[in-house]
């Protein structure tokens, strides 16, 4: 394994060291990115009106696939901000610029994917319940 003083640079060597390393990622997630904790709230708030109003299981897989997309999407916007930070260090780029709004307008787009399909399954049982 390749490495700085402690730090690993190099390829994981086992299964459980990348399991390890995949986890840290997921806590640094949650512990710096701000828009991931309201993902992550917004995603509760979903599983719990899904519990509430009893959805089939078609709509859990159409809103499971929705809350892994944006995961997903956020995910590989910080990557492209860290990854670009790390090339310009601050330094204004048109071409950060670039990447990083087009990694933004993904979190949208699935944001908002995300919105709709909520609006499908929830919007007509919740109506009923207001009548
Ligand atoms: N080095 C740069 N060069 C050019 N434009 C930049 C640069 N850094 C940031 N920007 C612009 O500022 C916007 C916000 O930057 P950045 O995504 O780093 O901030 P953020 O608010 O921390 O994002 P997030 O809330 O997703 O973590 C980018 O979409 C881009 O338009």
């Amino acid at each position: 394994m390749a490495s700085q003083g402690k730090h690993q640079t190099g390829k994981n060597r086992h299964f459980i060291q990348a399991l390890r390393h995949a986890f840290d990622g997921i806590v640094t997630m949650l512990k710096e990115e701000r828009n991931m904790r309201y993902h992550v709230l917004a995603a509760a708030l979903v599983l719990l009106l899904g519990v509430l109003l009893r959805v089939s299981t078609a709509d859990w897989l159409w809103l499971l696939l929705v809350i892994f997309l944006v995961f997903a999407a956020e995910f590989l916007n910080t990557v492209t901000e860290a990854v670009t930070d790390l090339l310009v260090r601050h330094q204004y780029d048109i071409e950060v610029k670039k990447a990083k709004d087009v990694a933004a307008g993904g979190v949208l787009i699935a944001a908002c994917f995300a919105i709709v399909v909520g609006l499908i399954i929830f919007g007509p049982r919740l109506l009923k319940l207001i009548e």
